[in-house]
This record gives structure tokens, C-alpha cells and sequence, in this order.
């Protein structure tokens, strides 16, 4: 299995290392745009081999794209953060030119590449990709849910003062501070729903401190997070290359799924060797459906702003 992964700066970097530390990938192609960047952050993860125990090939590439050719999945992370006080929203005036050039590079190099993106503001971009890319939508997967999903079973871990294997939970809807869901009605700990641990006080902790996850981690580096975007990449190419079948929140397009049509928003979806195996359809409440329209309707505007 043959990974490429554009953009060699914190995500990215972070991504590749988690999927060589797993060892499940022959090789993992680093491309930047900054000259010898990802030549160098290949080669230092590289001599990280001997000493973390992966076999997996690691080079880097300043924008050859021959060299991602045959890439059986593709990881965009090339594009600006945000940095404090800003929203994710704010960065797409540069990253939509940035994401649409790598798409165009990567699939005239790769015809039958997945593509995961991440860049932000991440639903967009997804969106960007299935409108520029000629894919078909099953191998194109924004990465949303499966972080904000791990951010809020810390939280609850954090609320329930129990570890976090013993905590379960998903988010859904829109990767942006205001439109994440975190489905508090189906969290659970060890099968039991959370609501029996939680005051309505500790709920509401949990729900707000999950949804600003990005910001909090942003306010604190001056830059936005790597280790949990990089680690939830990696389980994601993992459910590919393994052929998982795991149930992960991505952020795909959606037609009449969810009541919503010709929009990427976090679903629950079965993730396997062909990319999206399946929209998982889960039952909302009545509340949890107007929180998922509100979100689609402001993602919504957001595409508007895209050119193609
Ligand atoms: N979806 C999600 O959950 C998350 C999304 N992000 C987003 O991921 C993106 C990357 O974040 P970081 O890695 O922290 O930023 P970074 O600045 O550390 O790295 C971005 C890299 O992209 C490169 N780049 C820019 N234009 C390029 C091009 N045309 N071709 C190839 N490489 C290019 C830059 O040289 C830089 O090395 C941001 O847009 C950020 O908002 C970050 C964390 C989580
Ligand atoms: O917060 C940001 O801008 C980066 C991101 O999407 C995240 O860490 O969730």
C-alpha cells in the first residue's frame, strides 16, 4: 500500500509518522511545496526507523507528483492554519487554490486514488474535491469526525473522572466550532449512556469543550493542533489499507442522507478497502436533527464562496 501525504509541515508530518509507527504501509510519500521540506522530514522520520521498529519507506518530494503515482490513498493536508481568534472558515480564501491544485496533481498521477482531506475549513474543502476531482464519492473523505469524535471522549473521560477506554462517543455534522454535534444521547461508559453519570451542568461542559477543541488547542500553541489530527488520519488510512470495515464520522457527500443533498457534512460511515463502504443511518433526536440542519445550512453558505 502506497500513501501519499501532501503538505509535509505539522499535520502532515504527524500523519506520516503515525502510519509508519502502525507498519502497515510499504510506503509513505511526503510532497511540500517548500523547497526540501519534505525531503528532510522523511529523511529525520526515516532514521526514527531503527529506533521505533517500522519497516515502512518514508521519501519526500518538493511537488514531483510522478513520484505519489500509483498512490493507493492520498492525504491533503497542504495549506495555512488557523492562528488564535480566527475561524476555519477564514483560511478557505487561501487554501481552496492550494486544495484544488494538489487534487488535479494527485489524480493525473493516481486515476484510482481515496483522497482524505483535512485541510480547512475541512467540509468545504471535501466539497471542493468532489466538485473539481471527477472521483467518484466513495473515495473522498474529509477527516472531522474521527478527531472531534476522540476530542469529546476525552472530555467525557475528563467528566467522568474514568479512563478513556472505558468511554464511547461520536460527532457528527460540521468539523467548525459552532456546527459539531456531539451525540451526548449516545455516548456511553462500558454500555451505559453517560446521562446516568452526568449532571445537565457536566453535559453541557462536555458538549461545549468538545465543539471548541481546535480553538482551545489553537489558543494555547498559537498554531493549530498535529498530534490527534496526524493520529486520526492514521486510523483512517489504516480502515482503507486493512480493509477495516470500521464505522468512523467522516465528512462526506451527502444525497438525501440525513435529510440534506449535494453537501459534505460528518456522517457515520463504514470505512474499508473501497473507501466509503456505507452512510451509516442512525436515529437523531428531535433536537439532534435541527442542531445537523442548522450546521448543513451554514456550511452551505460557506460553499457558496468557492469558485471552481
Ligand atoms: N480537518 C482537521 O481536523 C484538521 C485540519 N487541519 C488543517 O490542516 C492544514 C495544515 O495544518 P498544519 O499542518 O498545522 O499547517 P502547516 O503550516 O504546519 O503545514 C502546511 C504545509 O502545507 C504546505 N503547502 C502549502 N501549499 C502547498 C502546496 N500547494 N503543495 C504542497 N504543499 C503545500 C506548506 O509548505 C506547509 O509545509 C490547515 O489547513 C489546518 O487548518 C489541521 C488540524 C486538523
Ligand atoms: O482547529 C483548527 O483550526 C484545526 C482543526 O481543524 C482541529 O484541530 O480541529
Amino acid at each position: 500500500m502506497k500513501v501519499t501525504v501532501v503538505g509535509a509541515g505539522a499535520v502532515g508530518a504527524s500523519c506520516a509518522e503515525y502510519i509508519a509507527m502502525k507498519n502497515f504501509c510499504s510506503e509513505v510519500v511526503l510532497v511540500d511545496i517548500k523547497e526540501g521540506f519534505a525531503e528532510g522530514k522523511a529523511m529525520d522520520l526515516m532514521q526514527t526507523a531503527s529506533l521505533n521498529g517500522f519497516d515502512t519507506k518514508i521519501t519526500g518530494t518538493t511537488g514531483d507528483y510522478s513520484k505519489t503515482a500509483g498512490s493507493h490513498v492520498a492525504v491533503i493536508t497542504s495549506g495555512i492554519p488557523r492562528k488564535p481568534g480566527m475561524t476555519r472558515e477564514e483560511l478557505i480564501g487561501i487554501n481552496a487554490g492550494i486544495v484544488k491544485d494538489v487534487t488535479e496533481n494527485l489524480v493525473k498521477n493516481s486515476p484510482d486514488v481515496i483522497i482524505i482531506v483535512v485541510s480547512n475549513p475541512m467540509d468545504t474543502m471535501a466539497y471542493l474535491v468532489h466538485k473539481t476531482s471527477g472521483l467518484p464519492k466513495n473515495k473522498i473523505i474529509g477527516m472531522g469526525g474521527a478527531l472531534d469524535s476522540a476530542r469529546f471522549k476525552y472530555r467525557l473521560a475528563e467528566a467522568l473522572e474514568a479512563p478513556i477506554s472505558d468511554v464511547d462517543g461520536m460527532v457528527i455534522a460540521a468539523h467548525s466550532d459552532t456546527g459539531m454535534l456531539p451525540l451526548l444521547s449516545k455516548a456511553t461508559r462500558n454500555g451505559v449512556p453517560v446521562t446516568e453519570f452526568l449532571s445537565t451542568e457536566k453535559q453541557n461542559y462536555v458538549i461545549e469543550e468538545t465543539k471548541v477543541g481546535g480553538a482551545t488547542l489553537t489558543k494555547l500553541l498559537g498554531t493549530s493542533a498535529w498530534y490527534a489530527p496526524g493520529a486520526a488520519v492514521s486510523v483512517m488510512v489504516q480502515a482503507i489499507a486493512c480493509d477495516q470495515k470500521k464505522m468512523i464520522p467522516c465528512s462526506l457527500m451527502l444525497d438525501g442522507e440525513y435529510g440534506e443533498s449535494d453537501i459534505c457534512l460528518g456522517v457515520p460511515a463504514i470505512i474499508g478497502a473501497n473507501g466509503v463502504e456505507k452512510i451509516v443511518d442512525i436515529t437523531l433526536t428531535e433536537e439532534e436533527k435541527a442542531k445537523f440542519a442548522e450546521a448543513a445550512k451554514a456550511v452551505r453558505e460557506v460553499n457558496g464562496d468557492l469558485k471552481f
